[in-house]
């Protein structure tokens, strides 16, 4: 917490007694009081996705896990990754109790901090949960935090997101499907092949495989008002995976002001999750096989 934070606002009742909440959602890392069980979940995920990414995620990503120590053992200090993040990117990150309202959220991203729930899942979680939990947050998106380009990129969606939120909903629900389907579920061309960037695979074994081994989704090259206009699933494997070059690329291409493009995107249907179009360039075109009929958000 840096010097500008409002001071604690209010107790939060937990079953540790009262922890300080601030305005902004951030608590202290309980470190002490997480259990052996804790540690445990924590070193099962790492270890299975430490074996699974190498040839997998991009290199900028397993250099950051490395750089982080997150295989030293156990769940990490916040405060010892602040260390390397501080004198990195300039980056912090903050323990919250899980998901913040969307401006709480961007307003951390603006001021290069990173929200990371304090708690982690359960060994019968080990799979799936619904919302991101600290493996989540601190294994999927914390090491590309180390690369440049990419923390600038992070801070730009969180101001982007400020203008956004005082836009409307249409407006946010469009930057919202950027950070979907870049930040989350983002793949990357690079000179070994195609390679995973996207927190919500590399944090997953099963989409860390699904995303590069399965016919099953399309495969498309990322565009910014094609992103922006293709709704998404929650809840199951992505059907599309649209594919960067580089993260330069990606911040290019999000540099221009997006009010004229919210402005166009509000007078056109969005695409569906699994839509492959003409001017599309298509990597793989999937065969759908195994997509669930829920409906796209
Ligand atoms: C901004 C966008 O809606 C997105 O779902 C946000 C909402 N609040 C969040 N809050 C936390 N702690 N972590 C997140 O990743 C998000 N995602
Ligand atoms: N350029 C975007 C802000 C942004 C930057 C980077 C990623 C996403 C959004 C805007 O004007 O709203
Ligand atoms: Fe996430």
């Amino acid at each position: 917490m840096n010097s500008t934070t409002p001071r604690r606002v209010e107790h939060h009742q937990t079953d540790r007694g009262y922890v300080p909440v601030y305005a902004t959602g951030v608590v202290e890392q309980p470190w002490a009081d997480y259990s052996r069980t804790d540690h445990e979940v924590w070193d099962t995920l790492y270890k299975r996705q430490r074996e699974l990414l190498p040839g997998r995620a991009c290199q900028e990503f397993l250099a950051g896990v490395e750089r982080f120590g997150l295989g030293d053992g156990g769940i990490p200090k916040f405060a010892d990754l602040n260390k390397v993040l501080g004198t990195t990117t300039g980056w912090e990150l903050v323990a919250v109790e899980g998901l913040l309202p969307d401006e709480v959220f961007f307003d951390h991203l603006a001021h290069r901090r990173f929200p990371v729930s304090w708690w982690i899942r359960k060994p019968e979680q080990l799979d799936y949960l619904s919302e991101p939990d600290l493996f989540h947050d601190l294994f999927g998106h914390v090491p590309l935090l180390l690369n440049p380009v990419f923390a600038d990129y992070m801070q730009a969606y969180g101001r982007g997101g400020m203008k956004a939120f005082a836009i409307g909903p249409e407006a946010l629900m469009n930057l919202t499907r950027l950070y979907w389907y870049t930040v989350e579920f983002g793949l990357i061309n690079t000179k070994e092949g195609m390679r995973i960037y996207g927190a919500g695979i590399v944090s997953s074994k099963g989409e860390s495989i699904y995303s590069l081994d399965s016919p099953s989704p399309n495969r498309i090259g990322f565009g910014l008002e094609r992103v922006m206009s293709t709704r998404y699933r929650i809840d199951t494997y992505q059907q599309t995976y649209f594919v960067i070059d580089s993260f330069e690329q990606l911040f290019e291409a999000t540099r221009p002001d997006f009010t004229p493009i919210y402005a166009a995107l509000g007078e056109q249907p969005a695409h569906a999750a699994g839509d492959v179009l003409d001017s599309d360039r298509v990597f793989t075109r999937g065969n759908r096989e195994g997509w669930a009929t829920n409906a796209d958000t």
